[in-house]
């Protein structure tokens, strides 16, 4: 019996914002509350992510189906120049191909693209093709991806809660609250101070166990950095969370020699392939790498990524991605726990991180998740038929 080959490869756009773009929510949602960011240093850009275009790219479905008609699929950031990238480059790669040679598309995808990709919205548009040829392989094997990646290695999941409300987080039973720092460099001393404050309150609310961690979503500079850092000593961080430009890789390792005593730095949510991460273990720049399965280079880049950070002590959790990264979690021993982002416009409730966009999709309960709730072929979730997804660079049936 032949192989089956990639019969074709899809680019839809959902007409709903949220899905994979997580960033692109209603206004008043939390996470557009004026949140530090690089932009913060303009005082016109401070107040919102959103204003200077964090939401624009928006969700990219990519769809793989294979020459008996079985399809994987998987979102991720990137939409419309996403979406052309795989209609008009990736999938004249892919197509044809083998659907069991992840090894070799994921190749041939980077290789080609290298002339404009390496990072971002290309290997967006590479993870997203990886991932749903894994949910192909799956679906075509009738095993959840967990099983495809050597079988799990624990029971059950464990969570950190990223939001507004560490002090609700804990009472819903995740190990942590991650909390956005609202303030960066261009607010002085007065913004350290007004952290200082919000972080002390927040500690008082959790008590001095539960773990409480500050993303700095690539705000600060060095200087800054450590003196906030110092200036939180008191608060108990478990880490410090990509306080830098996400390039200046050697900063990084500056800053992690200058942090408190017990005070973690991760990074990493921004960094893409083993090459990017490389350079981050060997510099000493972090405690814990934190890639985005949907942005550094798919399923088969994070393995290589794992590896390497398992063979440098370092941890990986990944970058809040649903499923995308809870079968990768499951069977990697450097993975003890993984993040969830509270999606509901406070952060007050568990709601599925990836809405509207999934069926199926799995919610941490109890701050935990049994992997037997991911055993269903492939990643296990659906597309909601309910959300309408439209395909701009629509190409001939092959
Ligand atoms: C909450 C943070 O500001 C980001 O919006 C978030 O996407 C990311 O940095 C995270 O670690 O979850
Ligand atoms: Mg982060």
């Amino acid at each position: 019996m032949s192989p089956l080959t990639v019969r074709a490869v899809r680019a839809y756009l959902p007409d709903a914002g949220g899905g994979a773009d997580y960033h692109d929510q209603p206004a008043g949602h939390w996470i557009d509350d004026h949140i530090a960011s690089p932009m913060a240093k303009y005082a016109e850009y401070r107040a919102s992510r959103q204003s200077f275009g964090l939401h624009l790219l928006g969700t990219v479905v990519v769809e793989v189906e294979a020459s008996d008609g079985t399809v994987g699929f998987a979102p991720t950031t990137g939409g419309e120049p996403a979406a052309w990238i795989v209609e008009n480059h990736l999938a004249k790669l892919v197509e044809g191909a083998p659907v069991t040679e992840l090894e070799r598309i994921w190749d041939r995808m980077f290789l080609s693209t290298l002339h404009y990709g390496r990072k971002g919205l290309a290997l967006n548009a590479i993870s997203g093709v990886d991932l749903a040829l894994w949910d192909l392989a799956g679906k075509l094997r009738g095993e959840p991806v967990h099983a495809l990646l050597g079988g799990a290695v624990r029971d059950e999941l464990v969570f950190y809660a990223t939001g507004p409300r560490p002090d609700v987080a804990r009472d819903l039973g995740f190990i942590g609250g991650k909390v956005p720092l609202r303030h960066g460099p261009a607010e002085g001393e007065a913004g350290i101070a007004r952290t200082v404050a919000a972080l002390a309150q927040l500690r008082d609310a959790v008590g001095p166990e539960f773990w409480l961690m500050l993303d700095c979503w690539m705000s600060l500079d060095v200087r800054h950095a450590a003196r906030l850092a110092h200036a939180l000593d008191a608060v108990g961080l478990r880490w410090l969370e990509e306080p830098l430009l996400p390039d200046d890789y050697w900063g990084h390792a500056a800053l992690r020699k200058r942090l408190p005593a017990g005070m973690l730095l991760s990074s990493g949510e921004h960094e893409a392939t083993r090459y990017g991460f490389r350079l981050l273990l060997e510099l000493g720049a972090v405690d814990i790498l934190q890639p985005d399965v949907g942005w550094c280079g798919g399923l088969t880049e994070l393995l290589k990524i794992s590896a390497l950070a398992d063979a440098h002590g370092a941890l990986v959790v990944p970058h809040g991605s649903s499923v995308y990264s809870y079968h990768f979690v499951a069977t990697r021993h450097n993975s003890p726990f993984a993040e969830f982002l509270m999606m509901h416009p406070d952060g007050t409730e568990v709601v599925p991180m990836f809405r509207p966009l999934l069926l199926d999709e799995p919610v941490p309960r109890g701050g935990r998740l049994a992997v037997s709730e991911l055993d269903r072929p492939g990643f296990g979730v659906r597309l909601d038929p309910s959300c309408e997804l439209r395909r701009p660079y629509r190409r001939p049936s092959p």
